[in-house]
Formats: structure tokens, sequence, C-alpha cells
């Protein structure tokens, strides 16, 4: 691994841009179908152009931004030095990066997945991750060691967005909890381990969960992880920034809701786009300070 500089952990900055900018999370998903709507070309040039824009409009605007991986991947090497150089502006624009991956696997192939996210001498060096914990949440320790060590974060798939996920995630376990209420445990652990060692750097905790915004009450989940709670699902997948307070209750003020197709379906035009998320922004910061 490369040297690490010492720079404050990922809650403590998400705390600090959420506070400044509102929490909102905007996603970069140049879907096939976007790329058209914009008349733009399903290939690599296609694909700069529409990120370009989307940089340009969220860079200096949104706390958070996630470009979904996967959309960069499908044109091989050539997206991933898209996605490279994305990251790279967004981050030096001041703008949070979570990196929509959604890796897991065994332990020792997991530390390479950690290295090629939260290594800061990776070129895809991001904020924060989104990590799948099906191979069991132990299999994650290389990310959550690396993510301690370079200040950067982790969102572990715990309640997500899709009707399919209760398969997995309400399976009940031998000791009465389900999977996804094991996951926020989990997390609530790291943060609490994190937040014993300096109370005054942590304000909230680096280690954070997926929780879809469309799930409905969660009340019957312990959502105090004092952690980000990462909520897509807003816009395209049918829920609203007003669906915030009961959905997540007194936990709404650590969640940071994430929209991609709600906001990029205004583009192509750069000040649309920007109108786009200004607007979802101000429905989110409304909707939390009423709940406050
Ligand atoms: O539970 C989950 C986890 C991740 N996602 C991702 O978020 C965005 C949502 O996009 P929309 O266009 O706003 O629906 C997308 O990248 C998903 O892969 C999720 O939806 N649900």
């Amino acid at each position: 691994m490369s040297d690490l500089e010492p720079r404050a952990p990922f809650g403590a900055r998400l705390r600090r841009v959420m506070d400044e900018r509102g929490p909102l999370c905007v996603g970069i998903d140049p879907h096939a179908a976007l790329l058209s709507s914009w008349g733009l070309a399903d290939d690599i040039a296609g694909l700069e152009a529409f990120t370009r824009a989307c940089v340009e409009a969220l860079a200096d605007t949104v706390a958070v931004v996630k470009p979904q991986s996967a959309f960069f991947e499908r044109f091989g090497s050539r997206g991933i030095a898209v996605l490279e150089k994305a990251v790279a502006e967004l981050r030096a624009a001041g703008t949070l990066v979570v990196m929509d991956a959604k890796r897991g696997d065994i332990g020792s192939t997991m530390a390479a997945y950690a290295q090629t996210f939260l290594d800061p001498g990776s070129p895809l060096f991001s904020d924060a991750l989104t990590v799948s914990p099906y191979l069991g949440y132990g299999s994650l320790k290389p990310a959550v060691d690396l993510a301690r060590e370079s200040g950067s974060g982790l969102f572990v798939l715990a309640l997500t967005s899709n009707p399919e996920g209760g398969e997995v995630q309400h399976a009940v376990r031998a000791d009465g909890r389900d999977v996804g209420a094991t996951m926020l445990a989990h997390l609530a652990e790291e943060n609490a381990e994190d937040a014993a060692e300096d109370a005054a750097e942590v304000p909230m905790g680096s280690f954070g969960a997926v929780v879809g915004a469309t799930l409905g009450d969660l009340s019957s989940y312990d959502l105090d992880i004092n952690g980000p709670l990462l909520a897509p699902g807003i816009g395209a997948q049918g829920a609203t920034a007003a669906d915030l307070p009961a959905v997540f209750g007194a936990a709404v003020r650590n969640v940071v809701p994430n929209v991609s197709r709600g906001v990029l379906r205004a583009g192509p035009s750069v000040p649309a786009l920007r109108e786009a998320a200004a607007r979802f922004a101000d429905e989110v910061r409304e909707a939390v300070a009423a709940a406050a």
C-alpha cells in the first residue's frame, strides 16, 4: 500500500459537507437510455461527454456524488479511465465521492478490492465504497481496516431499495435478528469503536449502511448506528424526499439520500442538471428540517 497522508475520517468530513451543502447525493449513472435521451451515442465519446457534464454540474454543488461503476466498466479500460478522471475532478472540487461498486469477496480478494478504491495511491481512490456483506460481514475486514487507515468510509448493503432484497435481508438468524438488522449492529460496533478512541474527531462514524428510501416504516430496525445511511430510491424508484422522516425516524439526520436518474433526466444542459439537483436538495433539506 502507498504512504497514507493523515486526514480527517470520512464520517467527520461527510458531516461537515452535509451541514454546509445539505445531505443530497447525486448519482452518475450513464445508462444507455440516458445517453440516447441526451442525444449522445452509446460509446466512449458519449460516456465522456455525459460524465463531463455531470462533473461540471455537480462538483461544487452537492455534498456527495455517487458514480455507478457498472456503467463505466461496461466500456472496458477506456470507461474506467473516464471514471478515474471524474473521481479526481470531483474530489479536487471538495465533493465527496462514494464509489458504488458493491464489492464483496473472500477476505484475501477483498483486500485487493479495498486497495483499488480505498488506497490513496490508487487511480480510483474514493472517499467511500459500497460493499456487499453476502460472504459474511467478517469477510469485509480488509476493507474496514484500510478505510480506517486511509480516512475513507464504507457503505454496507443492509436493507436495499429493491423489492427482491428482502429474500436475503429479512432472513431471520438463530438469534432472532434478521440479516439486515445484523449488518446495522456490526456497523454500530465499528462506529462505537472509533468514537471510543476519539469522540471529538468523530461526530459521525465512517461506517455506513445502505438503507433504501423505498422501504416504508423501518421503526422495527435500530438505525442509530452513529454512521451515515445512504438512501437510494428517490426519484425513478418512486420514493420522495417527503418520505424520509417516516422511513428513517430520528435517524433522518444521518441520511444521505441518493437520486440518480431523477436528476440525470434533466440533462444534457448543465444549468438544467444543476437546477434539478438543487430542487431535490431543497426538498430533502425541508423534509429533514421539518423532522427536527
Ligand atoms: O439498495 C440500493 C443500492 C444501490 N442502488 C444504486 O443507487 C442508484 C439509484 O439510481 P436511481 O436512478 O435513482 O434509481 C443506482 O446506481 C443503483 O445501483 C440502489 O438503487 N439501491
